[in-house]
């Protein structure tokens, strides 16, 4: 299924706007993990699997695995997402970009060696390096737009011709690059007004949106300024708070109570 068919469906089927991000740090792990061979692989599943029923989506961040030389286990972990919960879209978060010759490399990696539904990329080498991964219509293209982190503003809110860069960047994406209707944004939680500016500019197209939790955005500023008419539009990423929500031998059930909080309390501003 087309990754924006399963994320609408992910929307409505779990009535939950959460992504809930997979960055492994094996040294927050619970004790019975660490040391384990397959304990990156044992911590992701168990997370998934005790929340898949209230997610739209799930975003393993490849370099938490690469650096742990557990690129086996990420292939692994997004097989388990696909075979067990296959209503649940998986994110790709790799931020790759290069000339057209190595991004078809990249289309291979995320899609077909990784099997992931969308993976995101950093627009700044333009058109080009970005077509190999449009072109695969049937899976998401997320673009990084305003990002969370507070260097954020050095580049992408540069006035140029009276409009800070990543409002170009958002208008050129929604306007002219998303001819097969599988693009989205990055807009971080952390920067409420161009997530409000981001919206208005690009109609109901997807934006991932992390920063809440660890990073300290206002899930009600981000609802409320991200959302669509239609209420929803929004995969609103966490991971850290919900993964390490817990430390002891319950840490799965104490982040399938965080991300059931969380999930609450979007819906909660999403109708209102
Ligand atoms: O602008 C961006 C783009 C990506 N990220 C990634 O999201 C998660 C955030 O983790 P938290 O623990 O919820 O803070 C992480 O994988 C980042 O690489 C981002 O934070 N901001």
């Amino acid at each position: 299924m087309h990754f924006m068919q399963s994320l609408q469906q992910a929307w409505t089927g779990n009535n939950s706007l959460v992504c809930v991000g997979l960055d492994p740090e094996p040294a927050k792990f619970p004790a019975h993990l660490k040391g384990r061979a397959d304990a990156v692989f044992e911590f992701c599943s168990a997370i998934v699997d005790a929340t898949a029923d209230l997610v739209c989506t799930y975003k393993p961040q490849i370099a938490h695995f690469a650096a742990l030389r557990a690129e086996d286990a990420l292939e692994r972990l997004i097989a388990h997402i696909h075979a067990k919960h296959p209503g649940v879209p998986v994110i790709l978060d790799a931020k790759r970009g290069d000339i057209g010759s190595t991004a078809q490399h990249y289309v291979t990696e995320a899609f077909d060696r990784y099997g992931a539904d969308a993976v995101t990329l950093n627009p700044y080498l333009g058109r080009d390096s970005v077509q190999p991964f449009l072109d695969r219509a049937d899976k998401g293209v997320i673009l990084l737009c305003h990002t969370s982190n507070p260097g954020a503003a050095d580049l992408q809110d540069l006035d140029i011709g009276g409009k800070p860069l990543y409002q170009h960047v958002a208008q050129m994406i929604a306007r002219d690059w998303n001819t097969h209707g599988n693009c989205a944004l990055v807009t971080g939680a952390t920067w409420p007004e161009q997530l409000a500016q981001v919206r208005s500019l690009v109609g109901d197209v997807p934006l991932l949106v992390p920063g809440i939790g660890a990073q300290g955005g206002d899930v009600e500023a981000v609802v409320r300024n991200g959302r669509t008419s239609a209420g929803a539009g929004l995969m609103i990423s966490s991971s850290r708070a919900i993964l390490y929500a817990g430390s002891g031998a319950d840490f799965a059930q104490a982040a399938r109570t965080a991300t059931i909080a969380l999930r609450d309390t979007i819906n909660r501003y999403r109708q209102h």
